[in-house]
């Protein structure tokens, strides 16, 4: 689904045992970037769904979970796209730069009198410098870290706020952020805001008059996660009344475009050739290597699992995260006298995933009843045998 670029697909394109077909119905796994599938139906055979990108929210990622389909994104992989818009936007911000371009092509048609024309209204688009200004950082993860590591090269002051921050993210952000305790504190200190949070219900509506009230006069939000972080009916009456300086949302809809002061980006923030690619690349190769050994990396719903794959045969199986769950798979194997080489079993929340190398040699290319056997176990979703 989506437009995935070519290096990607060229993951399965140059295997064996593998279609690429944006039309498949019963496929084995879905690649997609912004298509919504909250309303879609999943054929039974699907197994794991890649999102070539971070945010999941297009995708209803509890009803996979409950039945066994395994959701990766691709963390990182556009972040660096998106960093260089904000910065680029932040400063065109500052200097009336897309109004200004705007009202230089209107011009048109005024032949020599175009140049006395630019000088007398240039005027109306004096800027600002960023330098000096405050830039708070909602959510210091792959995307806030590097805006706010970058923005104090541009001698911004930098405020971050996220109580979820991660080890390594910690590690690479600069002593020179300042930490805000309370997203009220950010809200306070900001000349801009730019926010990089997940579209949650927690995170939904976060930039509400409530928020806005503890703003400075004036202060610019830049919005490249989720437009339904911010309740438009409020951000337009902020706009209207001038607390809100700018808007700036890489989320336009016919509700947005045409509100004061509102600057509607199309869904550019990961939109270059570089990102695509990094995205369309790591998602191919997680579900690949999924679907042929089981593993798995970097899954929103299921955990990190990772044996090396040495063609043993092999057994996977989600699960409810409930106790004795290792003991029933372990006893069906035993059943059918099969001696365990290796084994994993990790949880992630109320689901867990057991991965077990079988040290028997097989002809043939099933172990008949197995499948059925481990499935008829309580809380088992999802049996395969690779
Ligand atoms: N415009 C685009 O094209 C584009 C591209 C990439 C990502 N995105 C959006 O940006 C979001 C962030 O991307 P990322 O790669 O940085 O993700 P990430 O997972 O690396 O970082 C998200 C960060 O948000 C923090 N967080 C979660 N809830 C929070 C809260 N309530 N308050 C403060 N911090 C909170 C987390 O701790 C984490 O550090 C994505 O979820 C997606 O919606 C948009
Ligand atoms: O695919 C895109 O262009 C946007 C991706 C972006 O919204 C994301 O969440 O990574």
């Amino acid at each position: 689904m989506n437009n995935i670029a070519a290096v990607g697909l060229n993951v399965f394109e140059n295997a064996e045992n593998f279609q690429v077909n944006d039309e498949a119905v019963s496929p084995d796994g879905i690649i997609l970037r912004s298509a919504n599938l909250h309303d879609t139906e999943f054929d039974s055979n699907v197994k794991a769904i890649a999102r070539a990108g971070a945010g999941v929210n297009n995708i209803p990622v509890q009803a996979c979970t409950e039945r066994g389909i395994v959701v990766f994104n691709t963390p990182g992989a556009n972040a660096n796209a998106v960093k260089e818009l904000i910065l680029t936007t932040i400063m065109a911000v500052s200097r009336n730069l897309f109004e200004g371009v705007k009202w230089t092509n209107e011009l048109k048609g005024q032949g020599d009198m175009i140049p006395k024309l630019v000088e007398a209204g240039k005027k109306q688009f004096v800027g600002r410098e960023v330098k000096g200004k405050t830039l708070g950082v909602i959510g210091l993860g792959h995307i806030g870290a590097l805006v706010a590591n970058n923005a104090l090269d541009l001698d911004m002051d930098v405020i971050g706020f996220d109580p979820f921050i991660s080890v390594d993210t910690a590690w690479n952000l600069s002593r020179n952020v300042q930490r805000a305790l309370t997203i009220e504190q950010l809200f306070a200190a900001s000349d801009y805001i730019t926010v990089h949070v997940p579209l949650t219900d927690n995170t939904r509506n976060m930039f509400n008059k409530e928020a806005f009230s503890v703003m400075k006069n004036g202060a610019v939000i830049l919005n490249f996660s989720r437009g339904e972080l911010v309740n438009e009916e409020d951000m337009r009456a902020a706009l209207e009344n001038g607390k809100i300086g700018k808007y700036v949302t890489d989320f336009p809809n016919e509700n947005v475009i045409g509100m004061k002061n509102v600057i509607p980006i199309p869904h550019l923030g990961a939109s270059t050739s570089e990102s695509e690619e990094n995205c369309a690349l790591m998602a191919a190769r997680q579900m690949k290597e999924y679907l042929e050994t089981g593993n798995i990396k970097n899954s929103v719903n299921f955990g990190n699992v990772e044996i090396p794959f040495t063609g043993k045969r092999r057994v996977t199986v989600a699960h409810k995260n409930v106790p004795n769950m290792v003991g029933q798979i372990t006893a069906a194997l035993s059943e059918y006298s099969l001696n365990i080489a290796d084994m994993v079993n990790r949880s992630k929340g109320d689901y867990a995933y057991t991965l077990i190398d079988i040290d028997n040699q097989f002809n043939g290319d099933v172990i008949p009843g197995l499948t059925e056997k481990l499935s008829s176990i309580p809380d088992v979703i999802l049996a395969r045998i690779i």
